[in-house]
């Protein structure tokens, strides 16, 4: 962290994407003295101190000691926080958002004017240090606040700035991202059992298969499409299984997936 920057971090309404910042943090190094935790019930509060060894405290005795406030509650639940916060919290503090859909202006409008904001949308292979988090500034955030936030976030993965008009798409593709690649191992799995595989081989087919397409696309800087064409052999297995695919419109359905959840993450900012 750079000398210049606060250094007290503490995650507000800390679940499953705040809990695993939280790990991931811990794992890259800050100090659990320097950071700080809240939840709704007391039984998470005790559980979070117990596993991470960080101390649990109020919304408002956060908003007042914590240099950094990371705001990981659910997009609906965000208005009722930042009414908890406002009165707490001087304006020199940075806002961090993690949640969906929500934009930065909303924010601002409810906090102290020239609070800083960076809206944040990671995933969950934060847990195993692989996520992705897209970063966006609010209108008083600087290039010391987004550099603060990729110093947190690239503790579990990856980051990429965006402008916050892309937030949305980032959300579908990235946010929401891992849950296809779940969806299609559960539906590839239950294939393997069609052809008469137990269900465990089936599995661990799928998931290697999908380990091993994830690092080719990642490190063989080859284009998708011709990783697989370099699998599909002429009058060979894989052509059958594509013409398949393309028959029941899977492509057509993942656009269409995608673009879906976009326009969820539009509504959000709504509240609804
Ligand atoms: N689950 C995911 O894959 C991703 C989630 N997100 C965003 O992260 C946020 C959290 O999502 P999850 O972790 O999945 O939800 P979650 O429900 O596991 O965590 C939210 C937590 O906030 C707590 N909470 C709510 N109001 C509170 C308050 N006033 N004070 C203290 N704690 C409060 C809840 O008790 C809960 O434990 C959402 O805004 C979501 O859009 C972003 C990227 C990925
Ligand atoms: O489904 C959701 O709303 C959250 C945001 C991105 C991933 N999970």
């Amino acid at each position: 962290m750079s000398d210049t920057m606060a250094h007290k971090v503490a995650v507000l309404g800390t679940g499953k994407i705040g809990e695993a910042l939280l790990s991931g943090m811990i794992r890259g190094g800050w100090a659990p003295a320097d950071l700080l935790v809240t939840a709704r019930r007391p039984e998470r509060a005790e559980e979070l101190r117990t596993r991470h060894g960080v101390a649990a405290v109020s919304n408002a005795e956060a908003a007042k000691t914590a240099d950094t406030l990371i705001l990981t509650v659910k997009p609906q639940d965000m208005d009722s926080l930042l009414r908890e916060l406002a009165a707490h919290l001087p304006a020199d503090r940075l806002v961090i958002s993690g949640a969906a859909g929500i934009p930065t202006a909303f924010f601002e409008d409810r906090l102290a004017a020239g609070t800083p904001v960076v809206r944040v949308m990671t995933n969950t292979p934060a847990l195993v240090d692989e996520a992705m988090s897209v970063i966006s500034a609010g209108s008083h955030a600087t290039e010391a606040h987004l550099a603060h936030a990729e110093e947190i976030f690239n503790g579990v993965g990856k980051t990429l700035r965006v402008p916050e008009s892309q937030q949305d798409a980032a959300t579908a593709l990235s946010g929401s991202g891992p849950a296809y690649f779940y969806f299609l191992v559960e539906a590839m799995t239950d294939a393997g059992i069609l052809l008469g595989l137990p269900r465990d081989k089936a599995h661990d087919l799928i998931v290697q298969a999908a380990i091993g397409a994830a690092v080719m696309l990642r490190d063989s800087g080859e284009h998708p499409v011709k990783l697989r064409e370099n699998v599909t052999s002429p009058a060979g297995t894989t052509i059958n299984a594509i013409r398949e695919l393309e028959k029941h419109g899977v492509r057509a359905a993942l656009i269409a997936a995608l673009e879906a959840a976009r326009d969820r993450s539009r509504e959000l900012a709504s509240g609804t």
